[in-house]
C-alpha cells in the first residue's frame, strides 16, 4: 500500500512529514512524500519556516503520480497560497481518499500557515477532503465562527462542509477532566466520539490521528468504523508518547512483538528457570501461543518437537511451527472458544507439591475426571476438548489453570492457560518455586 503524505518537515520528528512515515511504517505502509516546507523546531520552541518553491512541489508530486499507483494522500502543513493552487491543480482529479489535517500553530506556537492565505486554504485545500480534521482552535480560524452556545460546533462543521469538505471532525471539542470529545459531521449524520483523556500535553497527536484516518480508510472502511480506529491509535500513541528531546513527548506507537518473537523469548526464559526441569512430565513439554480468534490447531504456533528434560536442564527439541503442538494446542482452543483473551498454554508435570502451592496462589484453578470420560468422546478421540469443556463448566471465572489426575495408562497434567507467554511465565514463577 502507497501512501503520500504531503506536508512539512519537522526535524524533531514528532509531527509532519516524518512523523508520518514513523507511523505509517509501523502499520506496514510504503510513505511516499512531497515536502512543502522545511521547518526548525524541537519539542520545546519552533525556530523558522522556509516554504518550499512552487515549482519543485509540483515536481515532487509529478514525479511520485508518474511511477506510483497512490492508495490515499494525508495533507498536513501547506504554508503558502501559491503550494496550495499546486497541491489543488495536481489533486483535485482523484478519486482516492485524502484526509486533510489543517494546521495553523505548532504545540510549541510556530506559525505554520501563513494567515493571510486563510481564504486560499478555504478555497484549494478544503474541497479537496474527504475527511477535515481540524482542532477547536483551527475549525475556528477556518470558518471564522467562534464556537459559543449560539454557534455550536454543528454550525461550524457545517460551514466548513459548505467549503468542500465532504465529512468534518473537530477534534478535542468537549473536554473535562477525564474526556476528549471529536464532533463529526458526516454526510448525512453527526455524532460525538469520545474517549478518556490522558494528562500529557503532547507533540504529534493530530498527525497519528488524520495518518491513522487514511490508513483505514484505503483499507475500505467506513467514514466511522476508521475515525474510531484513528482514535484508539492515536490514544495509545498518546499513552506512550516518549521524552525523546529535553521538551514535551512525541506520540509513539508500540511495536508489537510478532507472535514468534514472544513465544520464542518466552519459551528461552521458561527453559533458564531455575529447577523447571523437576515440571516437564514424561510426555515432555509445549508451550504454544495463537493468533487472534484461531479456528484450527493451524492457526497456534507451537514447538514442533517438544521441551524436553536432559538431566537438570532443559532443551527444545524442535522448532516453531504453526500446528507444531496437536495437545496443548487443543486444549488451547477449547478454551478460547469460550474465553477469546487466552491465547497461550503450556503443558507441565503434575506433582502433589505443584498442586499445593497452586491452591495457595490466588489463580484460579479447575479440574476434571478423565475415568469420568463418556465411552463416544474416548471414541471420537476428544478426550482433551472434553476435558477442557469438563473443567470451564465446573469453574465460576476463566481459569488460569487446568489439571487432571490422569487414567489406566495415561499420565496426568497440569496446563496453565494465559492471555500471553509473558503472562504464563508469571504464572509459573507463583507455582514453581
Ligand atoms: N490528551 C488527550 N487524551 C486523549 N486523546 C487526545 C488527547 N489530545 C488529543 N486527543 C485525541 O487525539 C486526536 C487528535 O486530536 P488533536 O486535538 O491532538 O489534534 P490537533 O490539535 O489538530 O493536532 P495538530 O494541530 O498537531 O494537527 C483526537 O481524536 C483527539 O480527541
Ligand atoms: C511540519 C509540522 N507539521 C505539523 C505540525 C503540527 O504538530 P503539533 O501540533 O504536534 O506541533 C508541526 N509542528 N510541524
Amino acid at each position: 500500500m502507497n501512501i503520500l503524505s504531503i506536508g512539512g518537515s519537522d526535524p524533531s520528528s514528532g509531527a509532519g512529514i516524518q512523523s508520518d512515515i514513523t507511523m505509517f511504517s509501523k502499520l506496514n505502509v510504503h510513505t511516499l512524500t512531497a515536502i512543502t516546507a522545511i521547518t526548525s523546531q524541537n519539542t520545546s520552541s519552533f525556530g523558522i519556516v522556509e516554504p518550499v518553491s512552487p515549482k519543485i512541489l509540483k515536481k515532487q508530486l509529478e514525479s511520485l503520480f508518474s511511477d506510483f499507483k497512490i492508495d490515499g494522500i494525508k495533507i498536513g502543513m501547506v504554508y503558502n497560497a501559491k503550494l496550495m493552487k499546486v497541491i489543488y491543480q495536481q489533486l483535485k482529479k482523484l478519486k482516492i481518499p485524502i484526509v486533510v489535517d489543517p494546521v495553523i500553530k505548532s504545540t510549541t506556537g510556530g506559525k505554520l500557515l501563513e494567515f493571510k492565505s486563510v481564504k486560499d486554504f478555504q478555497k484549494y485545500i478544503i474541497p479537496l477532503a474527504t475527511v477535515l480534521t481540524p482542532n477547536k482552535f483551527e475549525a475556528e480560524i477556518l470558518s471564522k465562527i467562534k464556537i459559543s452556545s449560539k454557534n455550536t460546533p454543528e454550525t461550524v462543521a457545517k460551514t466548513l462542509q459548505k467549503m468542500g469538505a465532504k465529512n468534518v471532525v473537530i477534534t478535542g471539542i468537549e473536554e473535562n477532566n477525564n474526556k476528549v470529545s471529536d464532533f463529526v459531521l458526516e454526510k448525512n449524520s453527526m455524532y460525538m466520539i469520545s474517549d478518556e483523556k490522558i494528562s500529557k500535553i503532547n507533540h504529534g497527536s493530530g498527525c497519528t490521528y488524520s495518518a491513522a484516518i487514511v490508513y483505514s480508510l484505503v483499507n475500505k472502511k467506513n467514514i466511522k468504523e476508521s475515525l474510531y480506529f484513528a482514535k484508539k491509535f492515536t490514544h495509545n500513541s498518546i499513552k506512550n508518547a516518549k521524552k525523546f528531546g529535553r521538551g514535551i513527548p512525541i506520540t509513539n506507537i508500540e511495536n508489537k512483538k510478532s507472535i514468534e518473537e514472544e513465544l520464542s523469548s518466552a519459551i528461552t526464559k521458561f527453559t533458564k528457570i531455575n529447577g523447571i526441569y523437576k515440571n516437564i512430565p514424561e510426555c515432555q513439554t509445549n508451550f504454544v501461543f495463537s493468533k487472534q480468534k484461531p479456528k484450527s490447531t493451524k492457526d497456534v504456533l507451537g514447538i514442533s518437537g517438544r521441551i524436553v528434560r536432559a538431566g537438570k536442564n532443559v532443551i527444545v527439541a524442535g522448532n516453531l511451527e504453526y500446528g507444531g503442538s496437536k495437545h496443548v494446542a487443543t486444549a488451547l482452543l477449547a478454551m478460547n472458544k469460550k474465553y477469546p483473551q487466552i491465547c497461550s498454554a503450556i503443558n507441565l508435570k503434575y506433582q502433589n507439591e505443584t498442586i499445593s502451592k497452586i491452591k495457595k496462589s490466588k489463580l484460579v484453578v479447575s479440574n476434571y475426571d478423565r475415568n469420568k470420560e463418556p465411552q463416544d468422546v474416548k471414541n471420537k478421540g476428544s478426550t482433551i476438548k472434553w476435558g477442557i469443556n469438563s473443567a470451564i463448566k465446573n469453574s465460576k471465572s476463566c481459569p488460569d489453570i487446568i489439571y487432571h489426575k490422569g487414567d489406566f495408562g495415561k499420565e496426568p497434567m497440569i496446563i496453565v492457560f494465559g492471555n500471553t507467554p509473558k503472562n504464563i511465565l508469571k504464572k509459573i514463577s507463583k507455582i514453581t518455586r
